[in-house]
């Protein structure tokens, strides 16, 4: 077995104020959350959209194309590295899956946010103790104030009626198991820095711009154009 403290942390020369400097910003992890259909695809994309607009540097982490790589199923990986390797290491939707799937994606964003980056996440993630260790893990590489979780909180109901991929209904059928708001919780953020209120009228462009305009407030995107632009 590997003993911990047999590996020891390698510092670098080039530190997360170099990379920061270089691009002009400052990188922050924005963690959109909420139920399957919420619309944390769509507003993160818009928003990415809207950042690059503005010359920003940014990566998008989104759930859906996160779990076919990074995150794949047993499915996914049993063909090329066989059972025993995809029973281990490939995540599907039951409780400690959706842990580890946001643990890796946790240390993955805040990689990416100590690279300079604006690094925007799109998971269903609904357990408020997994998504509370991916703060702990962003602010302890960084600093408080660089993990801001947005809260999409579309009803259920809407979510639903949406199905834009038939989930609901083949949840509804007992086709799939644990599916996150039928047979699965779904853990509210108590206090998300970003409350995106389930009102059917705010269109994705109006729900990205909400979410620049609460960066720009903290001082995390500036109007003007980044340094050296
Ligand atoms: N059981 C169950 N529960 C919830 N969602 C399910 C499930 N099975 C498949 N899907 C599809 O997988 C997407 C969610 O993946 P995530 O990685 O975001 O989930 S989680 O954060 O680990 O809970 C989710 O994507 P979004 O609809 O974009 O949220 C679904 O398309
Ligand atoms: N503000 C909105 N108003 C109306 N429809 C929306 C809105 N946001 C997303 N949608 C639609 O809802 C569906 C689900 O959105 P999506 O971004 O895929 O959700 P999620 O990533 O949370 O599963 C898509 O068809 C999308 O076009």
């Amino acid at each position: 077995m590997t003993n911990p403290s047999d590996i020891v942390w390698h510092e670098q020369t080039v530190d997360r104020a170099a990379r920061e400097a270089n691009l002009g910003q400052r990188g922050v992890v924005v963690w959109f959350t909420g139920l399957s259909g919420c619309g944390k695809s769509t507003v993160a994309n818009e928003l990415e959209h809207q950042l690059n607009q503005l010359g920003r540097a940014t990566i998008l982490l989104d759930g859906d194309n996160i779990r076919h790589g990074l995150c794949a199923p047993p499915s996914g990986l049993r063909d090329e590295h066989g059972e025993e390797f995809a029973d281990r290491f490939g995540l599907g939707f039951g409780a400690i899956d959706r842990e580890e799937n946001i643990r890796r994606i946790g240390s993955v964003a805040a990689l990416m946010a100590s690279a300079g980056l604006i690094t925007l996440t799109a998971f269903v993630s609904p357990y408020r103790k997994d998504r509370d260790r991916v703060r702990k893990i962003v602010e302890s590489s960084g600093a408080v104030g660089d993990f801001l979780e947005v809260f999409v909180d579309t009803p259920l109901e809407i979510c639903e009626a949406r199905d834009p991929k038939g989930l609901y209904k083949k949840a509804r059928a007992g086709e799939i198991k644990n599916f996150t708001g039928i047979s699965d919780p779904y853990e509210a953020p108590k206090q998300p820095e970003i409350h995106l209120a389930g009102n059917a009228e705010a269109t994705p462009r109006q729900q990205a711009a909400e979410v620049l305009a609460e960066l720009t407030r903290r001082g995390i995107v500036s109007v003007s154009a980044p340094q050296g632009q």
